[in-house]
Parts: C-alpha cells; structure tokens; sequence
C-alpha cells in the first residue's frame, strides 16, 4: 500500500504545486481507486484535504501517509446514501476543517449481473449507492455555499454512458440520472457561482474491479484501443482539471477519459454472452 501511495505521490503532474492552497477539497471515495489518486493529488497541489467513504482504516492509510508527507488531510467515515449521514458529515468538516470550496464524488459501485435477473433490492441497491449518495452530497455542498454567499466546483465521477453497458443496467440508469440533475443545475446553480462536471472513466485499474468474474477480467484488455486499462492517476488529473481555474469556464460538460473505448471495444462485465461469440 504504502508503495502505490508513493507511486501517486511521485507520478508527474500538468500542475502546479501551489494551485490549490487555501482551498478545502472534500473527495468521496478517498479511501481507494480513483478518489485515492485525486485526493493525493489535491494534497500535493496545496489543499486541504477531507476524504470519506464507509471504512475508516481504509481512510486512515490514505490520511496518515499525506500527513507524513507534510500535506493536510483528514478521513471521516460515513454511508453517504444516508442524508442524515452526509447532513452530520458536512457539519463536522465545518467544524474541524472548514467548509469544502470543492468537491469531487468518487464514491459509488455496483456489481455485475445480466439485467433480466436484477432483483428490485438489488436494483434499489445500486441506485441508492450510485444516484442518490452522488445527490445528497452535491446538494448539501450547494446548500452550504449558498447560505454562506460563496460558489463552488462539484465533480462526479459516473461511468461511460453512450453505448450502454451489458452486465451493469443499474449502474448505466443511476448515472444517466447523475448526468441529468448536472445538467440541470449547471443552469440553476450558476447563479449561485457553482460549477457542476462530471468524469466518466473507462475501464480503470482499481481494487473495485475485484468484483467482476475471471472470464469478464480476462477480456478487459478489450474495452479500449489502447488494450490496456486506465491508471486512477490518469482519471484523477481529469478530476482536478474540472475543479481548477483553468476550467472556470465549464459547467454542465461530462469529460470522458476512457483510452477511446467508446468508439471502439468491448465490455462485458457479467462475461460475453453465447450470442456475441464470434464467429
Ligand atoms: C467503457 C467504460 C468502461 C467502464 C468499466 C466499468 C467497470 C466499473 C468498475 C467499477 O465501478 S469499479 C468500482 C466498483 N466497486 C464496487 O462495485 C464495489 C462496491 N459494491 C458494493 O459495495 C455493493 O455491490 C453494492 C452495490 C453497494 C450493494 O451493496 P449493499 O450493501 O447495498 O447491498 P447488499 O446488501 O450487498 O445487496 C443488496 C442486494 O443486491 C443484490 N446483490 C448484491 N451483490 C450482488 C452480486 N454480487 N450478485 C448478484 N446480486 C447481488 C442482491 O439482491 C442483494 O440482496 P440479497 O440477495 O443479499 O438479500
Ligand atoms: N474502476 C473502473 O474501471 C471504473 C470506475 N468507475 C466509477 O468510479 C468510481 C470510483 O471507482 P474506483 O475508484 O474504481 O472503485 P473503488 O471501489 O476503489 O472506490 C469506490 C469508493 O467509494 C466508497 N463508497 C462506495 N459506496 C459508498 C457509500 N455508500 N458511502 C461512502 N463511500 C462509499 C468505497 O469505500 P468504502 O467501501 O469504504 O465505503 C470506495 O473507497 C465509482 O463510482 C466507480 O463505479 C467508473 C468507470 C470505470
């Protein structure tokens, strides 16, 4: 761990050291993957950083190497598909760090089963998990920034929507539900000076792919035309472009970082059906 923790410390960056001190960053997710690499990465660029996700040793890891390093963050723990939860989550970052200037939502996944044998708990599951943690969050920040007379910078991380996504139908609806609300207040909350995106990644070498079966592993390197997966440092430089000033100019806009796969490859995360067997 403490080896991959260096590697995203080390990896180059397009920025600079100082883009972001003064500024608070809230990263849900932090704890793994994707939300690791970017909360590293806005340690590095000067933030004060809060990461979250529901197990506090896997927080702790990621807070205790970045304090080592002389950077500023901190882990709380909690179920974000709880408003109660999100609610008491944004009242303690206020209270002993400050309130969040930005916000990246890294913090979601599902499992992967063919859609005719989703269950209603299974499907209510990875909705809630995926659309509605995605909401609470993002609106308590835009209530937050409102009451106190100053904007801010969401960035969510969804999935590849344009092909669908045989194997996750419950995920492809809750981020297609992520995109619309984004779209939306883009519009209503521009006013307000908050900058809404979102990143959606392809395929992406993460411990969260543990969930899928060996046969869908094996055909991974098929999901783009680079035949190789994506780095979370290659998703998380996306993630802090958007939340920068270099972006100040973007709302409303999904930014796909997916090595191209959605003009050319396969992904078939339950395993390739009989059908699409060749020949
Ligand atoms: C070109 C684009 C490329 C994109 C590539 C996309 C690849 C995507 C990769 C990733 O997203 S990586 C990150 C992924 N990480 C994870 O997915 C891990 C997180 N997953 C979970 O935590 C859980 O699966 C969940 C989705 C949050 C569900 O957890 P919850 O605790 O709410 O539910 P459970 O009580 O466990 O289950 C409820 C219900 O759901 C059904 N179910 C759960 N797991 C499975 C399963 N493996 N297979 C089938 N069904 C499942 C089931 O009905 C459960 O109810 P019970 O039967 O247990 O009563
Ligand atoms: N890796 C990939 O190929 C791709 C990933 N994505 C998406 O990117 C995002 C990040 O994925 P990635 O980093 O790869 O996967 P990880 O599984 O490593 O990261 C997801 C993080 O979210 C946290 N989390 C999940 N549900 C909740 C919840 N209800 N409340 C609080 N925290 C939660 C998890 O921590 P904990 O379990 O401790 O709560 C975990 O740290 C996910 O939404 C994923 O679906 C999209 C496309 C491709």
């Amino acid at each position: 761990m403490s080896e991959l923790l260096e590697s995203l410390w080390q990896h180059d960056t397009a920025f600079r050291s100082d883009l972001f001190a003064g500024k608070v960053a809230l990263v849900c997710g932090g704890g793994s993957g994707i939300g690791r690499a970017t909360a590293v990465l806005f340690a590095r660029l000067g933030a004060t950083v809060v990461i979250t996700g529901r197990t506090q040793e896997k927080l702790d890891a990621v807070v205790d190497f970045a304090v080592k390093k002389g950077a500023r963050m901190h882990g709380f723990a909690a179920q974000l598909r709880e408003h109660e939860q999100v609610v008491t989550l944004f009242e303690k970052i206020e209270a002993e760090v400050g309130v969040p200037d930005l916000l990246v939502n890294s913090a979601g996944g599902q499992f992967p089963q063919d859609a005719i044998d989703l269950s209603p708990k299974g499907w209510n599951a990875v909705i809630t998990n995926n659309l509605n943690n995605t909401w609470f969050v993002m609106q308590r920040a835009a209530q937050r920034w409102r009451d106190l007379k100053r904007g801010g910078s969401i960035v969510n991380v969804i999935v590849v929507l344009e092909r669908g996504m045989p194997g996750v139908a419950h995920t492809q609806a809750a981020r297609a539900g992520i995109v619309g609300a984004m779209r939306t207040v883009a519009v209503e909350w521009a006013p307000l000076g908050i900058r809404v995106n979102c990143v959606a990644p392809g395929l992406t070498a993460s411990e969260g792919l543990d969930v899928y079966p060996p046969e869908a592993v094996a055909e991974f390197p098929l999901a783009n035309p680079f035949k190789r997966p994506g780095t979370p440092m290659e998703i998380a430089e996306s993630c802090v472009f958007l939340s920068a000033p270099a972006a100040s100019f973007i709302t409303g806009e999904t930014l796909t970082v997916d090595g191209g796969g959605k003009l050319w490859g396969e992904l078939w995360l339950a395993g390739r059906p009989e059908w699409y067997r060749t020949p």
